[in-house]
């Protein structure tokens, strides 16, 4: 195995002198280099040309087609001086691996998830779209730009990258069920990928998004990170059966439900399909809003301490506040703030998490062990602190969708004329039309099965309606998803039966089946006839009066 210590690599490769290491890989290393003549300083991506894995060989090939995207490394040359395969890149900053090691906190704050999110789901589509797949995303191979675009996130390391659109017959390269050796990262690899042994395409690229997103927000890490490398092919198989078994809804308990929504839509794509990037894109932006944070997708790191945009149109509404871990989803979250006190950001307990996640079993280098997340550990919600204040929000001002609608379904027990109720169904459309972001998330389905509890009898208990949510119930991502076409017949049928409901009870009843219409639904999403249907129950409820 080639030694990449400073000691054993020459001083000088061609016309570029070398200073400190960078980083390295269990393939190469990387060192700051100045050139002889023009003094240009760039990133010397450097590697035995004999490496059993050549992956300069390939990274060569690729850089040239990604050149001018936003976020992508120039290469400024390369070349092979003696044994050293070498490739002079952009200077950039640091890993978010590395950056986010520095922090010393454990858990990542949402508003730089949701930028990371939108940025690294937009490099994705570039470079898709340009016909090529990363197929190791991690947070070593995210960094961020060089001075002055330190809130842009540049894509390195295309060492395992490959064209999945053939450039000479443009079709999208074939699947397979022949075994294959695994190709990617312990911990963020998607799951068919990884534990499946799947040919990578565009969804395993948008998944390992979104892993890493939920590791980011979920104090301590995912679990298989937590015990580091696996060193044996048994901690290996023990790892891929841990990823394997975590369910979505497992591993993004007490998270904006968006991830969740992400998580299994990656996992919902086919093969050769492309992924909605715009779709994400907003959905992200539109969490970001919705919890008081800026538009911009920009990467400010260290993150500002309190969201300022919001704070400055109402400071009662949306300060971001801490609640225990262990109030498992938002909904207990929003319960709890009364006994909450406002204040700035907890500092977490560290994350020792490894610089680079180590591509495949063999050959890669052993990393330090991170360490078990602490007890203490907190989620950081937004929300209005003073949960008895009218639900509307100030003029220019906008509550959070998630809050807004769990407050909203708190109200509904209580409510118990059907003018009111009537009230918060059209709040409850409100909320959506005026929201970027079309997903029922859980807060909404709190709302429909209190709704559907007020209906029917409020003094029967009501399994909630949101099926994936249910205990003790299984089933398969495809039985989830509904038919395009049958969605919106059904739909359109409860928009057109709403405003003929002879009683709440036939109300009840349309409330449960569009509840699960919109579970089994690909993205839980609020099409026209579904708001219509919103408006039309609310309609219905004032002249059942
Ligand atoms: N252009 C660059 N500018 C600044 N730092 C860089 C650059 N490229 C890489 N690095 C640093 O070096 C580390 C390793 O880089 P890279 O992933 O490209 O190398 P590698 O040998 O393929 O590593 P691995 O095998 O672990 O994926 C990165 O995580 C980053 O910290």
């Amino acid at each position: 195995m080639t030694d990449y210590s400073r000691t054993s690599i020459p001083s000088r490769i061609e016309n570029w002198w070398l200073s400190e290491c960078l980083g390295s890989g269990f393939s190469g290393a990387i060192y700051k280099a100045t050139h002889l003549y023009t003094r240009q300083v760039v990133a010397l991506k450097l590697q035995d040309k004999d490496e059993a894995c050549p992956t300069n060989r390939y990274e060569r090939y690729f850089y040239p087609i990604l050149q001018g995207g936003l976020g992508m490394p120039t290469l400024w040359g390369s070349g092979v001086d003696g044994r050293w395969d070498w490739l002079a890149i952009d200077l950039l900053g640091t890993s978010l691996d590395r950056l986010y090691r520095q922090s010393g906190k454990n858990v990542m704050d949402l508003r730089s998830v949701c930028c990371l999110a939108q940025q690294i789901i937009a490099r994705l589509e570039f470079m898709h779209d340009k016909g090529i797949l990363h197929r190791d995303i991690q947070l070593g191979n995210c960094v961020v730009g060089p001075a002055p675009h330190e809130q842009t996130i540049y894509m390195i390391d295309f060492g395992f990258s490959k064209q999945y659109i053939d450039p000479r017959t443009k079709r999208h390269i074939p699947d397979s069920n022949k075994p294959r050796d695994f190709l990617g990262n312990y911990y963020f690899t998607s799951v068919n990928v990884h534990c499946r042994g799947k040919v990578p395409s565009r969804r395993d690229d948008l998944e390992a998004v979104a892993l890493m997103m939920i590791h980011l927000l979920t104090p301590g890490g995912l679990s298989w990170v937590r015990n580091g490398v696996p060193k044996t092919d048994h901690a290996h198989t023990r790892l891929k059966r841990e990823k394997q078994r975590a369910s979505p809804e497992d591993l993004c308990r007490g998270l904006p439900s968006e991830f969740e929504e992400f998580l299994r839509y990656c996992r919902r794509l086919k093969f050769a399909e492309r992924p909605d990037y715009t779709r994400w894109i907003s959905e992200f932006k539109e969490l970001a809003v919705s919890h008081g944070f800026p538009e911009s997708d920009a990467f400010v790191w260290p993150p500002p301490a309190t969201p300022s945009v919001h704070v400055e149109r109402n400071p009662r509404m949306s300060l971001p506040l801490q609640v225990r871990a262990e109030d498992k989803d938002l909904e207990n979250a929003v319960g709890a703030l009364a006994n909450l006190a406002l204040g700035s950001r907890q500092i977490l307990g560290e994350r020792d998490v490894n610089e680079n996640t180590p591509r495949t079993a063999e050959g890669a280098a052993a990393k330090p062990k991170p360490s078990n997340p602490k007890d203490d550990a907190v989620v950081v919600v937004s929300s209005d602190s003073e949960n008895e204040q009218p639900l509307t929000p100030a003029i220019g001002a906008r509550m959070p969708k998630a809050v807004h609608l769990a407050s909203l379904a708190r109200k509904v027990p209580s409510t118990t004329d059907n003018a009111a109720l009537s009230k918060l169904v059209l709040e409850f459309w409100q909320v959506f039309v005026s929201s970027r972001s079309r997903a029922l998330t859980k807060e909404g389905f709190s709302f429909l099965d209190a709704l559907y509890k007020q209906l029917s009898d409020p003094s029967v208990y009501v399994v909630p309606m949101r099926t994936s949510r249910s205990r003790g119930q299984q089933h398969t991502e495809n039985a989830e998803v509904l038919d395009r076409a049958a969605k919106m017949n059904e739909l359109l049928k409860l928009r057109i039966d709403v405003g003929k409901a002879s009683n709440n009870k036939a109300l009840a009843k349309m409330v449960a089946d569009f509840g699960s219409v919109i579970d089994k639904s690909n993205g839980r999403t609020l099409t026209k006839d579904a708001l219509g249907f919103l408006e039309g129950l609310a309609a219905r409820l004032r002249t059942l009066e």
